[in-house]
C-alpha cells in the first residue's frame, strides 16, 4: 500500500520575539498560514526495519539529517513499529528559505505513517511528537492559520485570512535560522508588530488591514546581513504588491496581491533578476 501526503509551505504574516529564554530558544508570537506551494510525499512499508528516503533533488540530506527521516524514526521508536518505510520526497519548496519545507515534510511524515500503520495517534499527540522535531512542526501537522506562541509550538487556531494571491521570491542566499535568532538583540527591538491587530484584521476579513499589519522582527537582522533582500522587497512593492514581508528568518520575501491582473506583472518583473519566483494562492482550510 502507498500513502500520499501533501506538505505545504508556510508564511509568517506576523512574527514578534518577546525575549530569549533560559533554554536558548526565543519566546515568540507569530501568525502563520499555509500557501499552495507544496512538497509531495509517497510512503510505503518495507519489510525490513529500515528507513529509506529518496528525492528528485540532490541538495537535501537523505540520511538521519532529513526531518522526514527523523519523524519516521520517532514514530517507529515511540510506537514500537518493527517494519520499515520508504519515503519519496517530491521537493518543490525552496530549502532553508523561511518557508518550513523540512518541518512540513516532517509533519506530513507523522500524518502519513499514522495512516499507513493504522496507529490512531490523536492529533494533539502528533503535534507533541512534532515539537520534538522542531518549533514549526506542530503548526505544520494541522496547517490552516494559527497564532503560535511559546517557541512556536503553542497553537491557537484562527479563521482563514481573506483569500489573495501570494507571490514568493527567493534570492540564492542561504540563511540559518539559528544564526538569525542568535544575532537578534531582543531587548533592542524598536517596533513590535501586534498579534492582536493582525487577528482583528483577519477576523474582519480585511485584506488591506492584513497588508497594513504585516511585520517581522527577524527582518532587520536578515536584511542587515543581506541588503539585497531589502531591494527585493522594494521591487515587489514598486511592481504593485499590496503588502510585502520576509517570511520567518528569510530570505524568502512574499507579496500579498488582491487583483489577479497584477500578478503576472509582479511575477515577470521579479523574474528579471530573481530565478526562484512563485505565484500561488493562500491555502484556506474548511
Ligand atoms: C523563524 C521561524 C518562523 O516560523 O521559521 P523558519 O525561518 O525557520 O522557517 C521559526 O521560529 C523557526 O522554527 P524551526 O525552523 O522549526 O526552528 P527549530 O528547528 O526549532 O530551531 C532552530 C534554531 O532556531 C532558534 N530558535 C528557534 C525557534 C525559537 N522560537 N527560538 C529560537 O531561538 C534556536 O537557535 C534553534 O536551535
Ligand atoms: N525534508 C527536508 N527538506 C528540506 N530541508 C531539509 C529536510 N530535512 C532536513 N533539511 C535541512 O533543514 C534545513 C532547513 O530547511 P527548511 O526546513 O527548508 O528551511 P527553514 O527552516 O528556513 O524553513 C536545511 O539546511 C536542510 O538541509
Amino acid at each position: 500500500m502507498k500513502i500520499y501526503e501533501k506538505a505545504p509551505a508556510k508564511i509568517n504574516l506576523m512574527l514578534d520575539v518577546l525575549h530569549r529564554r533560559e533554554d536558548g530558544y526565543h519566546e515568540v508570537e507569530m501568525i502563520m498560514t499555509m500557501v499552495d506551494l507544496a512538497d509531495r510525499l509517497e510512503m510505503s512499508t518495507l519489510p525490513r526495519d529500515t528507513i529509506i528516503i529518496s528525492s528528485q533533488v540532490g541538495y537535501i540530506p537523505l540520511d538521519e539529517k532529513n526531518l522526514a527521516f527523523q519523524a519516521a524514526r520517532l514514530i517507529k521508536d515511540r510506537y514500537n513499529v518493527r517494519s520499515g518505510v520508504y519515503i519519496h520526497l517530491d521537493k518543490n519548496i525552496p530549502v532553508a528559505a523561511g518557508l518550513a519545507g523540512g518541518s512540513s515534510d516532517a509533519a506530513a511524515t507523522l500524518r502519513g505513517l499514522n495512516r499507513l500503520w493504522g496507529l490512531n495517534i490523536p492529533v494533539e499527540e502528533l503535534k507533541a511528537l512534532g515539537a520534538e522535531l522542531g518549533s514549526d512542526v506542530p503548526f505544520c501537522v494541522t496547517g490552516g492559520t494559527a497564532l503560535a506562541t511559546g517557541r512556536g509550538e503553542i497553537l491557537t487556531p484562527l479563521p482563514n485570512p481573506p483569500q489573495c494571491w501570494v507571490v514568493l521570491a527567493k534570492l540564492p542566499i542561504n540563511v540559518s535560522t539559528a544564526e538569525v535568532y542568535g544575532r537578534l538583540r531582543s531587548s533592542q527591538i524598536p517596533n513590535h508588530p501586534s498579534a492582536g491587530a493582525m487577528i482583528e484584521a483577519i477576523e474582519n476579513g480585511s485584506f488591506l488591514g492584513v497588508c497594513d499589519r504585516l511585520g517581522n522582527v527577524l527582518e532587520d537582522v536578515t536584511l542587515q546581513m543581506h541588503p539585497e533582500v531589502a531591494h527585493l522587497k522594494e521591487s515587489m512593492l514598486k511592481l504593485g504588491a499590496d503588502g510585502v514581508l520576509m517570511s520567518g528568518s528569510g530570505p524568502t520575501v512574499f507579496g500579498l496581491v488582491s487583483k489577479e491582473s497584477k500578478v503576472s506583472r509582479i511575477y515577470n518583473g521579479l523574474r528579471g533578476f530573481c530565478k526562484e519566483v512563485y505565484a500561488v494562492r493562500l491555502l484556506t482550510k474548511g
